[in-house]
C-alpha cells in the first residue's frame, strides 16, 4: 500500500483516531467541517505529533510511536498545498517556484523546472509578483512550488475552497494531470463531492475523527450512509468516452451502450471521461419517455430502494453505463410501482451535468 496510516491524537476535546491504507494515486480525505481532516493531514506533514501509531508512505516510515521515530517535517520531502496560496509577496513567480528546491541536492531533484512550468502553464507568469496574479494563477504557482520540491508525497488541504467556480475549473485539470502523470502519491482534503468524483483514486471518509469508510468514489458517493456531507451530495460517478462534438455546443459521450449529451467539453474525441450525476437531478419513468426535452435517457433495472427519514427515497439502478442513483419521493416510488428488478428509465437533463462534475482520465 502507498499510504499506511494508523494514528491516535488528542487535541483539546477532539480525538483523531484514524486508520486507513490506500494504494497509489490520489487519496481524498472527505469529511464535514470539524471532522479532523486538517488534523490528519498535519499529522502526516509532521506538524502535529500523534500520541500513538505509525504513518508510512511507500517504503518510508514517517512516524512510529513504538520505535520513537518522528521524522522532522523538512526531512519528509513533502509538497504542501494550502487553501490560500501562501506565496512570498516580495519574490517573483520564478523565485517562488525555485524556493522549494533550495534545500535539495541535485540528485534529489527528480522534477524538472521546465516540465512543471509547462505542465501548469506558468511560462507567461514567471517574472510577475503574486500581487499581479489572479487567485487561480496564484494557486497554480503554489502547486508548482510544491511539486518542484520533488516531493515523495503531496499534501493538499482544501486547495480549491477559496476559489470561485471559474477558478476551480481552471485548477481541477492540473490536479488530474499531477495524479495521472507524476506518479507522486497525493493526500487531498476536501468536503466537495464534485472534487471527490473528479479526482479521487481512493476516498477515505472521516467523521468525528474516525475513518468510517474507504472505497472508490463511485461506491462512496452512491451510498447515503457513506457521504458525510448529506444526501444532496449523493450521486453516481460514471465513466464515458467522448465520441463527438456537435455543432450546437453539445458533446456526446458514450457510457456503456448509452449516448449522453452534455454541455461542450473541450477535450479531443476519444478521451476517457469521468463524470458525476447528482441523485436529485435524475427523474425516473417506468416507460420510455416521449415528448420530453431532456436528452439523456438511461435504461436500467432497480437494484435497491432506500427510504430516507423524510419523504425521499434513493433508488439505485444497474444500467449499462454503471450504477445510477436517483433521489425521488417515496410517493413517486409507490406510484411507479418500483421494486427490485423493475425496468425503469433514468432521465437526466444535459445541463444538470455541471462542468466541475466532468473530469478526464482514470478508471473508476
Ligand atoms: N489546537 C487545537 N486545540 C483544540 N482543539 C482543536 C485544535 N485544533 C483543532 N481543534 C479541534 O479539532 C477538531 C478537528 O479540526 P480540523 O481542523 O482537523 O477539522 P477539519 O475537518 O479540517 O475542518 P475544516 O473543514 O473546517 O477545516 C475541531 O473540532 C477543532 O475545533
Amino acid at each position: 500500500m502507498t499510504f499506511d496510516v494508523d494514528i491516535g491524537l488528542r487535541q483539546g476535546n477532539f480525538t483523531l483516531d484514524a486508520q486507513f491504507a490506500a494504494p497509489a494515486g490520489l487519496t481524498v480525505v472527505f469529511g464535514r467541517s470539524g471532522s479532523g481532516k486538517t488534523t490528519l493531514i498535519n499529522a502526516v506533514a509532521g506538524l502535529l505529533q500523534p500520541d500513538r501509531g505509525r504513518i508510512q508512505v511507500n517504503d518510508v516510515l514517517l512516524f512510529d510511536a513504538g520505535a520513537k521515530l518522528n521524522l522532522a517535517t523538512r526531512k519528509r520531502r513533502l509538497g504542501y498545498i494550502f487553501q490560500d496560496s501562501r506565496l512570498f509577496p516580495h519574490l517573483t513567480v520564478r523565485r517562488n517556484l525555485l524556493y522549494g528546491r533550495r534545500t535539495l541536492w541535485a540528485a534529489e531533484q527528480t522534477v524538472r523546472f521546465d516540465d512543471i512550468v509547462e505542465m501548469l502553464a506558468l511560462g507567461p507568469l514567471l517574472s510577475r509578483h503574486p500581487s499581479h496574479l489572479s487567485g487561480g494563477e496564484r494557486q497554480r504557482v503554489a502547486i508548482g512550488r510544491a511539486l518542484l520540491a520533488s516531493p515523495r508525497l503531496v499534501l493538499a488541504d482544501e486547495p480549491l475552497t477559496s476559489l470561485d467556480m471559474p477558478r476551480k475549473l481552471e485548477i481541477l485539470p492540473y490536479f488530474e494531470r499531477i495524479r495521472d502523470e507524476l506518479g507522486v502519491p497525493i493526500l487531498y482534503v476536501t468536503h466537495s463531492a464534485a472534487e471527490v468524483a473528479r479526482l479521487a483514486t481512493t476516498v477515505v471518509v472521516l467523521d468525528k475523527g474516525r475513518v468510517t469508510q474507504i472505497g472508490a468514489p463511485a461506491e462512496v458517493l452512491a451510498d447515503p450512509n457513506m457521504v458525510p456531507t448529506g444526501v444532496r451530495n449523493v450521486g453516481s460517478v460514471l465513466q464515458a468516452r467522448l465520441v463527438k462534438q456537435h455543432a450546437d455546443g453539445l458533446s456526446e459521450l458514450q457510457a456503456g451502450e448509452v449516448a449522453l449529451f452534455v454541455p461542450r467539453i473541450e477535450k479531443s474525441v476519444g478521451t476517457l471521461m469521468r463524470f458525476r450525476i447528482a441523485a436529485h437531478d435524475v427523474i425516473l419513468s417506468n416507460q420510455p419517455p416521449v415528448g420530453l426535452s431532456a436528452l439523456n435517457v438511461i435504461p436500467g433495472e432497480v437494484a435497491s430502494i432506500r427510504a430516507g427519514e423524510g419523504p425521499g427515497a434513493l433508488i439505485s439502478l444497474t444500467t449499462s453505463a454503471g450504477l445510477v442513483v436517483a433521489r425521488v419521493t417515496q410517493r413517486s416510488a409507490i406510484r411507479l410501482n418500483l421494486a427490485v428488478g423493475t425496468r425503469v428509465y433514468a432521465i437526466v437533463k444535459s445541463v444538470a451535468i455541471a462542468p466541475d462534475d466532468i473530469g478526464g482520465g482514470l478508471e473508476i
